[in-house]
């Protein structure tokens, strides 16, 4: 797991670190590690660190700060360093110390991409966690090119452009081989775009104490998965794995009904029960003649996938938040949500669907997609997953959002979402409280999409869902979830 703190919770954790060990000893730890991690990508892509050729591109911050101390400790160790000057002054101990190890100090303004010729690593310490949007364009001119050349590029604490706490990347944010960060990880590190701006990411420990702070995120791997999924004991049988009862699909959108049903089945449901449409039903009961159909024992419902319009939709929701069960509803379901829910139910809207929600704009959701869920949660009394390309998970009452393990676009596809559907119902019908349901249901998609590449329909993803439940299980962490 790891998690994330906003910019407001990182400057009070530096704050608190500063007290005791004074500003000086904390921007020279952020720049130790991040001078050790250059050498790092130099050894590996160059062979060696000195003699290196290394162009530090420097704003006016304790960003700019810590690249220019990693630059003296560099030209310590025998590199050609030079700082250039690309946004206001730069942090005048951090340069002087730079100068004192024999580095060089180039303005911006006269550079063009010709002078990238011969350099070996470029250190984007242009802007941190103070940085707001809108990069200079000859700026950006010369990181793009850097990006272009093939040139590794690494970004101090974070590629700059990139909004911290809400994961947004304007065009034009720095695009990094590699990201060296100090002390925590922030929003931006996790949530798309910015995340896919920041190569590989890693975090030095600067001495921030995080025991008394709630993160605002928190990520998921797939040892976490394998950690929380709930495997059958050598016991269980159908009812422990649980029973999934679906109302999903309409005479008009049947497929909804059958990708959904598959969701359950592939998602490990110990029996599926379709009362959905009748048109869905006569394509399951010729695919999947495991599932029944017919009232009888259900541990989950799943309704709303693929419904349309439906003039009882109100009564058909009331009705399953009404029977205590664990619940999840979807799509066209949530068209239909009483004023209040319990955290027990489980909402699942990409973010159009949000911002319907929400009365907002879809961009207002893009925008800001953490403090989007969180609000939902708070809303309803539910817990939310925020469908996209990072799915966060939020219940109400709870600071941290969790998110989700990523994957790839290709699951952006449509059916991709009813399968989802399935897959949560199935997760919550096993007994899993449905924040945790959510998540890895979520994350298996993404890791069977990751482990399955290619432009497969969802059904067949769905399938393969199985094979990667099944991996999980055998691994380390899926004997620890064994849990009946
Ligand atoms: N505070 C601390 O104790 C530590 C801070 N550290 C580093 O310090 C960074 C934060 O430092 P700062 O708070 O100085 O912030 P930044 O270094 O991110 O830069 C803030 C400065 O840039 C200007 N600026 C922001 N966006 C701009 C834009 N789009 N165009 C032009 N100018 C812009 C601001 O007006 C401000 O002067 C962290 O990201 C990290 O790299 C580390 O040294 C660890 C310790
Ligand atoms: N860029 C992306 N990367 C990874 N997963 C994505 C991406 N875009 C969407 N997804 C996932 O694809 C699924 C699409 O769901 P949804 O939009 O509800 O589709 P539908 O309703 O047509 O089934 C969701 O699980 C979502 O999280
Ligand atoms: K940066």
């Amino acid at each position: 797991m790891r998690y994330a703190y906003t910019v407001a919770q990182t400057r009070a954790l530096e704050n608190a670190t500063m007290a005791t060990v004074g500003e000086a000893t904390l921007m020279q730890r952020a720049a130790h590690g991040l001078a050790g991690r250059a050498a790092d990508l130099l050894a590996r892509t160059r062979g060696t660190v000195y003699g290196s050729r290394v162009m530090i591109v420097v704003g006016p911050g304790n960003n700019g700060g810590d690249a220019l101390y990693a630059g003296q400790r560099l030209a310590r160790r025998g590199c050609s360093v030079t700082a250039v000057r690309a946004l206001g002054r730069p942090h005048p101990d951090g340069l002087a110390a730079l100068l004192a190890a024999g580095g060089r100090l180039v303005d911006g303004g006269g550079l063009s991409v010709d002078d990238l010729a011969g350099v070996d690593l470029v250190v984007d310490g242009l802007l941190g966690i103070g940085g707001r949007p809108g990069l200079p364009a000859d700026v950006l001119a010369l990181t793009a090119a850097a990006t272009v050349r093939g040139l590794p590029v690494l970004a101090v604490d974070l590629p700059s452009g990139v909004v911290s706490d809400t994961g947004q990347a304007p065009s034009g944010s720095v695009h990094a081989t590699r990201t060296v960060t100090f002390g925590c990880y922030k929003p931006g590190h996790l949530i798309e775009p910015a995340a896919s701006r920041c190569g590989r990411i890693e975090l030095v420990d600067i001495g921030l104490d995080l025991g008394g702070t709630v993160p605002a995120l928190a990520a998921w791997d797939p040892d976490d998965v394998a950690t929380h999924w709930p495997f059958p004991g050598p016991t269980s049988d159908k009812y422990a794995r649980g029973v999934v009862g679906l109302d999903t699909g309409s005479d008009a959108y049947p497929g909804a009904g059958v990708l959904s049903t598959h969701g359950a089945v592939y998602g490990g449901a110990g029996m599926v029960r379709f009362l959905g449409a009748q048109r869905s039903a006569e394509i399951i009961a010729r695919d999947l003649p495991n599932v029944v159909f017919g009232d009888g024992r259900v541990q989950c419902w799943l309704v709303g996938s693929g419904w349309g319009e439906r003039a009882d939709g109100d009564r058909a929701v009331a009705d399953r938040v009404a029977s205590g069960l664990p619940l999840v509803i979807d799509a066209d379901g949530l068209r239909h949500l009483p004023d209040r829910l319990p955290g027990t139910v489980l909402l699942t809207p990409h973010a159009g669907e949000l911002a319907r929600l929400l009365q907002c704009e879809r961009g207002d959701v893009t925008a800001d997609p953490v403090a989007a869920v969180r609000s939902a949660a708070d809303r309803t009394g539910a817990t939310v997953l925020l469908k996209g390309a990072t799915q966060l998970v939020a219940t109400a009452g709870t600071e941290t959002v969790e998110v989700a393990v990523p994957g790839p676009a290709w699951t952006g596809q449509a059916g991709s979402g009813d399968v989802l559907g399935g897959l949560c119902a199935a997760v919550l019908a096993a007994g899993v409280g449905a924040r945790t349901a959510a998540v890895l249901a979520a994350s298996v998609q993404a890791m069977t999409a990751a482990r399955f590449v290619g432009p497969l329909p969802p059904q067949e993803l769905a399938r393969h869902c199985a094979t990667v439940i099944g991996e999980l299980g055998r691994g380390p962490g899926g004997r620890r979830g064994e849990h009946r």
